[in-house]
C-alpha cells in the first residue's frame, strides 16, 4: 500500500493572505486525517510565507498519523525538527528565492553534509528521506548518506505525462525506484502529483511507500467542492 500524506502548505498560504486564522491549520489537519489521509506534510520555508515555524510545533500536538516535515536543513530548520520530532524529515535543497522546490540533491557533491545531518536526525529517532531527481547515480549516492528513504522529485514526470509522453515520463522513475530498492532505500515521491497522474505513477513505480501531495490536491478540493458550497449559499439566501 502507498500512503497518502497531505501537504497543507497551501492552506497556510490562504490563511496568511488574510492575516487571521482561516482556514485553521490545526482543525484542517485533524479533519484531513479523519477523512483517511495517512500523513500530514508541511514544508516550512525560511521566509515563513506559508507554514510558520510555530505551526510545526502546534501541529505536532494534534497529528496522529505520520508527520513529515520537509525543508532545507539550514541551522534553524535542524533545530526546529529536533525540537518537534516528527515521524520523518525530508531534506530538500531549496534555494531561498525559489517559488517552489525545483531540484533534488546532488548526493555525491553534498555527501559529507548529508551524512552529518542524517546522523543527527536518526540519533534522535527521526526517520530521514532525501529529495532526489530520478537519476540512478543520485540514488546510489543517497544510499551512501545513511538515509532511510528517498523522495523522488516528480515534477518532470508530471510535466511529460501532461504532454502525453507517458513512456518518457515514467522510465527514469522506474529505474530510480528499482535502484533504490536494490540498495535498501524506502521510496517516497512528490511534487505536482495530481488526480490526473497519480494512478499511472502508482501502477508503474514498484515499492512506493508514500506520496506527499499538496498543490493539486488543494486546488482539486476547491474545484470539486465549489458547486456544493455555492448551493449552500444559495439555500441560505432564499
Ligand atoms: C519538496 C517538494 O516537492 C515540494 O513540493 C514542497 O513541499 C512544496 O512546497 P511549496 O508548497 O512551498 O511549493
Ligand atoms: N513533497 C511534495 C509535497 O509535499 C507536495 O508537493 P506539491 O503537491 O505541492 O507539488
Amino acid at each position: 500500500m502507498t500512503k497518502l500524506s497531505v501537504n497543507i502548505n497551501k492552506l497556510a498560504t490562504l490563511r496568511n493572505s488574510r492575516g487571521g486564522n482561516v482556514p485553521n491549520l490545526i482543525t484542517s489537519a485533524q479533519d484531513i486525517e479523519s477523512f483517511g489521509a495517512q500523513g500530514i506534510t508541511i514544508h516550512p520555508r525560511p521566509d515563513e510565507r506559508h507554514i510558520r515555524y510555530q505551526d510545526a510545533r502546534d501541529l505536532k500536538k494534534v497529528v496522529t498519523t505520520e508527520y513529515n516535515i520537509e525543508g532545507n536543513p539550514i541551522p534553524s530548520f535542524i533545530d526546529l525538527v529536533l525540537e518537534v520530532r516528527p515521524t520523518q524529515v525530508t531534506l530538500v535543497p531549496d534555494a531561498e528565492d525559489a517559488i517552489t522546490s525545483n531540484a533534488g540533491w546532488d548526493t555525491l557533491k553534498h555527501k559529507d553534509f548529508l551524512v552529518d545531518v542524517i546522523k543527527t536526525f536518526k540519533a534522535n529517532g527521526i526517520r530521514t528521506s532525501i529529495f532526489v531527481d530520478p537519476n540512478v547515480e543520485m540514488v546510489k549516492g543517497a544510499a551512501e548518506t545513511g538515509t532511510d528513504r528517498i523522495e523522488l522529485y516528480t515534477e518532470s514526470f508530471a510535466h511529460l505525462y501532461d504532454q502525453g509522453k507517458t513512456k518518457e515520463s515514467i522510465q527514469p522513475f522506474i529505474d530510480a525506484a528499482n535502484m533504490a530498492h536494490e540498495v535498501g532505500l524506502g521510496i517516497n515521491a512528490g511534487h505536482d502529483l495530481s488526480l490526473d497522474n497519480i494512478k499511472f505513477f502508482k501502477e508503474h513505480i514498484p515499492h512506493l511507500l508514500e506520496v506527499s501531495i499538496g498543490h493539486a490536491l488543494i486546488c482539486e478540493s476547491i474545484y470539486l467542492g465549489i458547486e456544493n458550497v455555492i448551493n449552500m449559499y444559495l439555500n441560505k439566501l432564499k
